[in-house]
């Protein structure tokens, strides 16, 4: 599944559900026993959520598309297909939790290609969900630094820490993804489905038992005056940076 919406991938509204039908068809059509989940936007895996969907919106619009983000992360999380991330570019935030949703994680060796939740640095903060994610991906003492501290990880240090699970030239990125998935395809569904529900369902029930409730905390959270603010002046930086 090659990511398509240009300039950065951002998880738009309607971006997310483009990608929620794909993966649903996906997973509904039995041929299918694995993805590969990649972009085709040239070294940017995924810029994250979209900013300008939390930015300047009602209530109304932040609560459907954090319910599109929650459908997003559940359905990738919990989903019954292998899954394998060629990551081939930047991945910060909501990248990095696609990213981390996937069973397997291939890195491109680009210094440029930095992975990490960094909500901090934006003035906002990661929600629990993507925290335990992040938790169980690389340790709590680790998580709780890479957190406060909004690092993105360089693939050396991403490596290190345990975020990705191989870094490879540019031009192998996919070719390894494809060795992985052979690997995995090798284990028979039924036994891999099962210990990937026994391993993943505690952290995705957390939120599964009060998905209502998170809507409203994340909506009562943006809608801040002073949210906004952060969000403003994030905006304008990354403006700004073009010159
Ligand atoms: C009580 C508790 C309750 C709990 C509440 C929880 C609250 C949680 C709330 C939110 C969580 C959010 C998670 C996220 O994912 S936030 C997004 C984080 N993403 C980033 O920080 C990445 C920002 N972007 C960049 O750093 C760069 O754009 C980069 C991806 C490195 C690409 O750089 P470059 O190739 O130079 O491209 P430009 O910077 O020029 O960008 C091109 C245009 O795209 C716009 N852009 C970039 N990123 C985003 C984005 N994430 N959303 C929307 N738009 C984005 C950028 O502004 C440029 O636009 P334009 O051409 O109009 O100027």
């Amino acid at each position: 599944m090659k990511m398509r919406n240009p300039p950065v991938n951002s998880l738009s509204l309607e971006f997310l559900t483009e990608l929620l039908i794909s993966l649903e068809k996906l997973e509904n059509d039995k041929t299918f026993r694995g993805i590969i989940i990649t972009s085709d936007c040239p070294g940017i895996f995924s810029a994250g959520l979209d900013l300008l969907e939390m930015y300047g919106r009602d209530p109304a619009h932040c609560a459907e598309y954090w319910k599109a983000v929650q459908e997003l992360w559940l359905r990738v999380y919990l989903s019954n297909l292998v899954v394998i991330g060629a990551i081939n570019g930047i991945s910060p935030a909501g990248g990095c939790l696609l990213s981390l949703s996937c069973d397997y994680r291939v890195l491109a060796n680009n210094p440029k290609y930095a992975i990490g939740l960094n909500e901090t640095l934006l003035g906002i903060i990661a929600p629990f969900w993507f925290k335990d994610v992040l938790v169980n991906t690389i340790g709590h003492r680790a998580a709780e630094r890479a957190l406060q501290l909004g690092f993105l990880f360089p693939p050396s240090d991403a490596l290190q820490v345990g975020i990705v699970d191989q870094v490879v030239p540019e031009d192998q990125v996919q070719s390894t993804a494809r060795s992985v998935m052979a690997q995995w395809l090798a284990i028979p569904d039924h036994a891999r489905q099962l210990t990937k529900n026994l391993v993943r369902k505690p952290t995705a029930d957390r939120l599964l038992q009060q998905r209502d409730a998170d809507i409203q905390n994340f909506v009562r959270f943006i809608s801040r005056d002073s949210i906004q603010k952060s969000l403003h002046v994030y905006l304008e930086k990354l403006k700004q940076k073009k010159g």
